[in-house]
């Protein structure tokens, strides 16, 4: 499969400001890559770039091997975008607003009566003026439009700020269709869970450039556990002397300490021992994303 998204050497300056300076990046058709980093590390701009919305300093953004400098038109018909703010027009109605967003999309919105239906937007809804409607109602007129073209390439910016649970999940089903039906996604999210949930790999931007990318899973398998152990018999501190525990307080009879890497010599060694509870909490990643490339700020 050929490349979904080709960023290469993507500048952007704002006057004195340089909001992204020199990224690239190749995401291959049925990838789902995450684009995480601190406020201001430019990835909205990125993203912004990506569907024509600002017109780049410097580099080029090919788009399923269409340039998005050259060839917008042919590439929004391709992409769908979901940002985390969506702005609406209005005075216009909910099924206004999907047409017109549709007409920019140049291709047949051929789901959007499923996505209605699913979303439980009504007919009375969408006749409805979209100043009336409410924060998650608009966030639903954004699911429609970004999927009622059936894009190949899904473009999230912090899709999920301001989605009740419910429509979470809604969301994240017409996420694994999307994936299933060898779909691309470019997901941009604070919420590390979602990135961990929702990709395969992930690039970290720091000011304005890609710090390090890697496979999602890597990030996972050197998450931060935190484990909490109580014994029916005490055994000394020493005894939980293994590869990959830190942090160990306790008295013998119980124990908290933090873990890292594979947890079979772990588990191995609990079995040696009379446990009465065990749990162990992966850290945030959030933390973890700290912990291995400082404070990113
Ligand atoms: N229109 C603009 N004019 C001037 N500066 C801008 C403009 N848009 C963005 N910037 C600046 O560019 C930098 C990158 O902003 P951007 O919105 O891309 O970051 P971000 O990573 O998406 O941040 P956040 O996570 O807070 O949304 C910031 O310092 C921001 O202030």
């Amino acid at each position: 499969m050929g490349a979904a998204i080709e960023v290469t050497g993507l500048v952007k300056r704002y006057g004195d400001k340089v909001a992204v300076d020199g990224v690239s990046f190749t995401v291959p058709e049925g990838e789902a890559f995450g684009y995480v980093g601190p406020n201001g590390a430019g990835k909205t701009t990125t993203i912004r770039s990506m569907l024509g919305l600002v017109r780049p300093t410097a580099g080029t953004i090919r788009v399923l091997g269409r340039d998005v400098a050259t060839d917008l038109s042919e590439v929004l018909a391709d992409v769908g975008h979901l940002p985390g703010e969506f702005g609406l027009w209005p005075q216009l109605t909910g099924i206004e607003c999907l047409e017109y967003l549709g007409d920019l999309q140049g291709r047949p919105p051929v789901r959007r009566q499923e996505l209605c239906d699913r979303l439980e937007l009504s007919s009375i809804d969408l006749r409805r003026q979209v100043r009336l409607y409410s924060r998650g109602m608009r966030q639903k007129i954004g699911l429609v439009q970004a999927f009622q073209h059936e894009p190949r390439v899904l473009v999230l910016d912090e899709p999920t700020e301001g989605l009740d649970p419910v429509m979470k999940e809604r969301f994240a089903g017409l996420l694994d269709e999307h994936r299933r039906a060898g779909g691309t996604i470019f997901l941009s999210s604070h919420i590390l869970s979602e990135v961990e949930q929702t990709t395969e790999r992930v690039a970290v931007v720091k000011a304005g450039r890609i710090v390090v990318t890697r496979a999602t899973a890597d990030l996972t398998g050197e998450r931060v556990r935190r484990c909490t152990l109580v014994l029916k018999k005490p055994v000394p501190a020493g005894e939980l002397a293994i590869a990959g525990v830190s942090a160990l307080e306790g008295d013998g009879w119980s124990y908290r300490f933090e873990f890292r890497g594979d947890m079979e010599p772990l588990m191995r060694r609990l079995g040696t021992f009379a446990v009465q509870e065990f749990s162990c909490e992966p850290e945030h990643l959030a933390r973890m994303f700290f912990e291995i490339y400082g404070d990113a700020r």
